[in-house]
């Protein structure tokens, strides 16, 4: 067993990974248990994948559970569903110590951690993350969110959970599709500040998403160590260190709401086209190198990724993009602070960004 602790001081936790861990995840729970049945969420295609196993570890060790399956697919993470999972909440007696369980992938674990949130103004929450982004990404950290018709994540919270239990086999019921779109998250950790890792996941990519083992498990510790060193940091994303773990999510979000949130383009994606934009806007600056911005291309490519505005199946114009940028949480005093690269693994926060010249960029990119 691997454990990252996520040192945030009374708010820390640890985040277990090992593969199995699912069917012994009632001897990790069982100390979060209180008077009432453990209140798990998930979606439709995980309740049919994954919760056999679950219930099974939980019945074995004693503990009771009474199941919550939403919708599966990104459109669940609204206010409509927000509602009615916090209506079930509370006709489930949930008490401010009660540990709600997010059981599934980066869209149940952030709605279910906003419920959590806002309950009672806030309990507490366990990830059980059953997909490569939610593993590598979203179940660490505490941004939980549902999305706004304006835009992703516009209604939030930082909230962390209590513990993070990985169990990486769960991956192997997942779709092809889906495990690409968690790569890319995987990717951007070696883009940002580790040029190594990029080079680790060139040569290891193609394992990773044909299943095996051993390189899923070392994307999976390598990731989430990093997400939670940054994380320690900078919890609330206040002094820019947490804002690199947003690497093309300004370009990607822009796209995410071109096509309406839905299976159309995927987050991670979504992400894949934002970095390569991203790198590309940077070698167009003069910033980057533009062997590296190709790497990035290319390598997204390799991984069935898109990497750029068609290949993304996005035809609209750069001012119509950039419109959608406006609602980046990112904004500040009326501008938007841009991830940018100087080449591979070397990410940084450039504040002088002319959306007009970012427009123009997506115009030429068409
Ligand atoms: N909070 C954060 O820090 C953070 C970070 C990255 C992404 N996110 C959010 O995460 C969301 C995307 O998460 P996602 O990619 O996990 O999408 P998802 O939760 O929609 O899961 C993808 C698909 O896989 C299915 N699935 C999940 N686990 C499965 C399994 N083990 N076997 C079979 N099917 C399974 C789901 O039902 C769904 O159809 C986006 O809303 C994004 O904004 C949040
Ligand atoms: O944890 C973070 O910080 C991230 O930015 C991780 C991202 O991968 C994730 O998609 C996050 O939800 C985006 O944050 P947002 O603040 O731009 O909504
Ligand atoms: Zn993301």
């Amino acid at each position: 067993m691997s454990i990252v602790p996520v040192s945030l001081g009374a708010r820390s936790y640890d985040v277990r990974i090992e593969t199995g861990l699912l069917d012994r995840a009632g001897e990790a729970l069982a100390p979060y248990a209180s008077g009432r049945p453990f209140l798990v969420v998930t979606d439709t295609n995980v309740a049919a994948a994954q919760w056999p196993r679950l219930a099974a570890a939980l019945e074995g060790a004693g503990l009771r559970a009474e199941l919550v399956t939403l919708p599966a697919g990104e459109a669940t993470k609204d206010w409509k569903h927000l509602e009615s999972l916090t209506d079930r909440m509370i006709a489930h007696g949930i008490e401010r110590a009660d540990h709600v369980v997010a059981f599934g992938g980066g869209v149940i674990g952030d709605l279910v951690g906003f419920a959590a949130a806002i309950l009672k103004r806030g309990c507490r929450f366990i990830q059980i993350p059953t997909t490569l982004l939610a593993q590598v990404d979203s179940s660490v950290g505490g941004k939980t969110a549902i999305n706004s018709r304006a835009g992703k994540n516009l209604i939030g919270a930082f909230h962390q959970p209590s513990l993070v239990l990985i169990d990486p086999a769960t991956l192997d019921t997942l779709g092809r599709r889906d495990v690409a779109a968690g790569y890319a998250e995987v990717v951007k950790y070696g883009l940002i500040d580790d040029a190594d890792f990029f080079a680790w996941c060139e040569a290891n990519g193609a394992a990773l998403l044909a299943g095996d083992p051993e390189a899923r498990s070392h994307a999976i510790a390598k990731s989430v160590a990093a997400k939670a060193a940054i994380v320690a940091e900078d919890e609330r994303e206040i002094t820019g260190r947490r804002a690199l773990l947003n690497l093309g999510h300004t370009f990607g979000h822009a796209l995410e709401a071109e096509t309406g949130f839905s299976d159309r383009l995927l987050h991670g994606e979504g992400v894949a086209a934002g970095m390569a934009l991203a790198f590309a806007y940077s070698a167009r600056r003069g910033e980057c190198p533009p062997e590296d911005a190709a790497r990035v291309r290319d390598h997204l490519r390799a991984m069935a990724l898109p990497a750029s505005l068609a290949d993304a199946g996005i035809d609209a114009s750069g001012a119509t993009l950039v419109a959608h940028m406006l609602h980046d949480k990112k904004m500040s005093a009326g501008t938007l602070p841009f991830l940018l690269a100087r080449g591979i693994g070397q990410t940084w926060l450039a504040k002088d960004v002319d959306l007009a010249d970012v427009s123009a960029f997506l115009d030429e990119s068409r």
